[in-house]
């Protein structure tokens, strides 16, 4: 069924039209559409395949403390937690989901609804099953819950936000403030502006980094010479070359460029995948793995 938007079409403009067709044309918007595990975004599947094809290194097993940074509306969370062996949708969350699916017919979730900063699933557990670990999901938008997943709702690039990420890190059982694998797929609205993107890109980078370079676990204390891993979204400039050469290649053993087949080709973003970190001295989080 065409959603209700593309239904009520004739109060939409011509661009809007065109966007929802390609929408719904998209082979990965049809995918969520149907697949049975509800993905809240198609970019579930960017991830699902960057882990596929690379490492699998959300299947490893001491991976028990992931960082989601601009998680909304909650894909990537929704993967993790799902290898985590978290399951199943909260029951008010099917709820909802299934009242804006009828509303909108687009995300699935009522993103209008009160933020929960310190999302705790436990309430809601009637339909999940347990898992390991825990998922933390930051984004500026509320991220509604799901089993697993603690979602804060706040902007990474504030200065309070790390601290309060780490927070939360040490209160689920991980009371040196670390985790073992950091995602970032934030991407702040594109201007079209190129200068004014690519510095909102290196912006984030930036903050990503700074946190990592104090939060990720090392591949020494991880035991795995590929243990602590990084995946950041970036976009293609030669100035995020820069960035890249100074920060990513010294301080993992291994960093891949990587734009994903379900990535959409006009998009100018792309990921690095890195993988063994190895501690940036002077940071509190030295040692290596040689
Ligand atoms: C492409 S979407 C993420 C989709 C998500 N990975 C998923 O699977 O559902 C990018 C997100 O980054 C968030 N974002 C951008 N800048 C941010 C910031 N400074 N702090 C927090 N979130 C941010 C946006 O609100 C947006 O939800």
């Amino acid at each position: 069924m065409l959603p209700t938007a593309t239904r009520a079409g004739k109060s939409l403009t011509s661009s809007s039209k065109k966007w929802l067709a390609r929408h719904f044309d998209d082979p990965y918007v049809r995918q969520r559409l149907s697949h049975p595990a509800q993905y809240r975004s198609r970019s579930a599947f960017k991830l699902l395949e960057i882990n596929d094809r690379h490492r699998r290194f959300l299947r490893a097993p001491d991976v028990r403390a992931v960082v989601d940074l601009g998680a909304a509306p909650g894909g990537w969370s929704q993967v993790v937690a799902g290898f985590m062996g978290w399951q199943g949708e909260t029951r008010a969350n099917v709820r909802t989901m299934q009242r804006s699916k009828q509303d909108d017919g687009h995300w699935g979730l009522d993103l209008d609804a009160p933020s929960q900063h310190w999302g705790d699933s436990a309430g809601d557990a009637d339909v999940e099953t347990g898992g390991r670990g825990v998922v933390i999901a930051v984004d500026r938008l509320r991220v509604a819950p799901m089993p697993g997943v603690h979602t804060l709702q706040a902007d990474f690039l504030a200065p309070e936000t790390a601290p309060m990420v780490e927070a939360i890190i040490r209160a689920k059982a991980n009371p040196d403030g670390k985790a073992d694998v950091i995602l970032s797929d934030m991407a702040a609205n594109a201007t079209g502006n190129r200068i004014h993107d690519t510095q909102d890109s290196l912006d984030i980078c930036h903050a990503v980094w700074g946190f990592t370079s104090k939060h990720l676990r090392t591949a020494t204390s991880i035991g795995r010479k590929s243990g602590g891993v990084l995946l950041l979204k970036h976009f293609e400039h030669p100035e995020l070359q820069q960035f890249r050469e100074i920060y990513l290649n010294p301080n993992f053993h291994h960093v891949l460029y990587i734009k994903p087949d379900s990535s959409r080709a006009a998009s100018r973003e792309g990921y690095w995948l890195c993988s063994g970190f190895k501690g940036v001295i002077g940071t509190g989080n030295e040692g290596s793995l040689e």
